[in-house]
C-alpha cells in the first residue's frame, strides 16, 4: 500500500515533467519551424528571377546595396568559378581616372588605370544559386570565335538580357576539354528555366579542326556567333595581348613573315592564321548551314553596341530588350560601357584587358598585311553576304 502510495505521488509527478518537456520540446520545433518560414520560404514562392531584381533596384541604403547584390536575384548572371588563368579573359572593371583612352593602334602601350572588379563580379556571379530554378542545360547558343574579336563585350552584353543565362569563363570544351565528356560539359551550365537560353564563349573554337563537328554532334541546331574584326587589327591586339605577358618574344614583324622583302607572311603564326576567316568558315559550313552562324562586326560593335546587339537578340530568337539605353560610352575607356543599374554603384567596363593600346606597327608592315589578307576577306564578303570594310 505504502509503496501504492508512493508510486502514485512519483507517476503524476513525472508524468508532469515530461508533459512540460513535451511542450517545451514542441513550442520550440514550432518556433524555429517559424523561423525558417520567414527566412527561406519567401524564395521558394517567388520563383521569378526577373522579380528578384526589382528588389535590388529599388534599395537606397548603399549599405543594404552591397548586401543585396551579393544575394542571388542581385548577381550579375555569371555563374561559374572564374580562374584567372590566361584563358579566362576578365570580365567588367570599375573605371577611376580620367585618363583619354586613345584607341589608335599606334600609340605605345599606355595603363588605362582601370581597376579590375572582375573578381568582385565573378565572386557575385560565382554564387550556384545565382538562379535556383530550372535545370543545368548543354548551351543552345556558343560564341565560337574569333579570339580578340570582341567576343567578351558580346557575352557580357547580350547576358544583361533576362532570357539569357551564360558561363563567365571559358568552358574550352570543344577543343581541351572534349575527353571530360558532356556530363561534365552540362554541369559547368548555369541553371536556366525552359524560356531561358543557355551559352557560353570560347573564342579558340573558331580556329579548332574539331571543333565544328563536335559540337555538330551535341546538337545540330546549336546557334553559332562569330565576332570578326579586321584581321590585321585583330592580328596587332593578339600580338599585344601575348607581349603583355611574355615581354621577350620576337618583334611583330619578325613573327608575321617567313620573309618580308618577299613579302611571304608566316601563315603558320596562329595571330597570322586566325585572321584567314574564310579558310576556318568552310570547316564550319561542312556541319552546320549559314544561316545557324551570325557574324558580328567587331567595329560596329564599338561605334554601335546596341546595333549589334539588336541583331544579335533577332538571331537568337530574342525579344529585342537590350537597346541604346543600355549603354553609354566611356570616354576615359574610350569604349561603351552598360549603364550602372540604379541599384549599383558599379559602372560595367570590361576589363582592363580589353581595349589595350596595341603596339605601334610599321605602316608598311600594315599595308603588306592588308594586302595578304584582301583576297581571303573577299571571299569571306561574299560567302557571308556582307561586306565588312577592312580593306
Ligand atoms: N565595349 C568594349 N569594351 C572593351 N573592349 C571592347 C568593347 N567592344 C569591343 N571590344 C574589343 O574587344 C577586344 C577583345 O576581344 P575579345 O573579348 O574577343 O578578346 S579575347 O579573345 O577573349 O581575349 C578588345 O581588343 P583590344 O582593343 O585589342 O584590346 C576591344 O577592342
Amino acid at each position: 500500500m505504502a509503496y501504492r502510495v508512493i508510486s502514485s505521488r512519483i507517476v503524476p509527478s513525472s508524468n508532469k515533467l515530461s508533459r512540460r518537456f513535451i511542450f517545451i520540446f514542441t513550442l520550440s520545433l514550432s518556433f524555429t519551424y517559424l523561423c525558417y518560414c520567414v527566412l527561406f520560404c519567401s524564395g521558394t514562392i517567388m520563383p521569378n528571377q526577373r522579380f528578384g531584381e526589382n528588389r535590388c533596384i529599388h534599395t537606397k541604403n548603399p549599405g543594404s546595396k552591397r548586401l543585396l547584390q551579393k544575394s542571388p536575384f542581385c548577381t550579375l548572371s555569371a555563374d561559374t568559378k572564374v580562374s584567372l588563368d590566361e584563358t579566362a579573359d576578365v570580365g567588367l572593371s570599375r573605371q577611376e581616372t580620367s585618363l583619354t583612352h586613345n584607341q589608335s593602334e599606334h600609340l605605345a602601350i599606355q595603363s588605362v588605370h582601370a581597376r579590375s572588379i572582375d573578381t568582385v563580379h565573378y565572386k557575385l556571379g560565382n554564387n550556384s544559386n545565382a538562379q535556383k530554378y530550372g535545370n543545368k542545360k548543354l548551351p543552345n547558343a556558343l560564341i565560337v570565335g574569333v579570339k580578340k574579336g570582341g567576343t567578351r563585350a558580346v557575352l557580357e552584353f547580350i547576358r544583361i538580357h533576362p532570357d539569357v543565362r551564360a558561363v563567365g569563363t571559358e568552358p574550352h570544351f570543344f577543343d581541351r576539354n572534349y575527353d571530360k565528356g558532356l556530363d561534365w560539359y552540362r554541369g559547368l551550365m548555369p541553371r536556366t528555366l525552359d524560356s531561358q537560353i543557355t551559352m557560353e564563349k570560347t573564342p579558340s573554337y573558331f580556329v579548332t579542326q574539331e571543333a565544328p563537328h563536335r559540337i555538330a554532334s551535341m546538337s545540330r541546331e546549336t546557334k553559332l556567333i562569330v565576332v570578326v574584326r579586321n584581321p590585321v587589327t585583330r592580328a596587332i591586339s593578339d600580338y599585344t595581348q601575348t607581349l603583355s605577358k611574355k615581354p621577350d618574344i620576337p618583334s611583330f614583324e619578325e613573327l608575321a613573315f617567313k620573309n618580308r622583302s618577299q613579302g611571304m607572311v608566316d601563315t603558320s603564326w596562329n595571330a597570322i592564321r586566325i585572321g584567314m576567316y574564310i579558310v576556318h568558315l568552310e570547316n564550319w559550313l561542312q556541319y552546320f548551314r549559314l544561316s545557324q552562324i551570325h557574324f558580328v562586326s567587331g567595329e560596329r560593335l564599338i561605334t554601335d553596341p546596341a546595333g549589334e546587339l539588336g541583331r544579335v537578340q533577332d538571331f537568337l530568337g530574342l525579344k529585342r530588350i537590350i537597346t541604346d539605353k543600355h549603354f553609354y560610352f566611356n570616354r576615359t575607356k574610350g569604349f561603351p560601357c552598360l549603364k550602372k543599374p540604379e541599384s549599383s554603384s558599379l559602372p560595367r567596363c570590361l576589363g582592363k584587358s580589353k581595349g589595350r593600346t596595341h603596339v605601334q606597327i610599321d605602316q608598311d608592315v600594315i599595308e603588306q598585311l592588308r594586302d595578304f589578307y584582301r583576297p581571303f576577306n573577299v571571299k569571306f564578303y561574299e560567302m557571308v553576304g556582307h561586306d565588312f570594310r577592312w580593306d
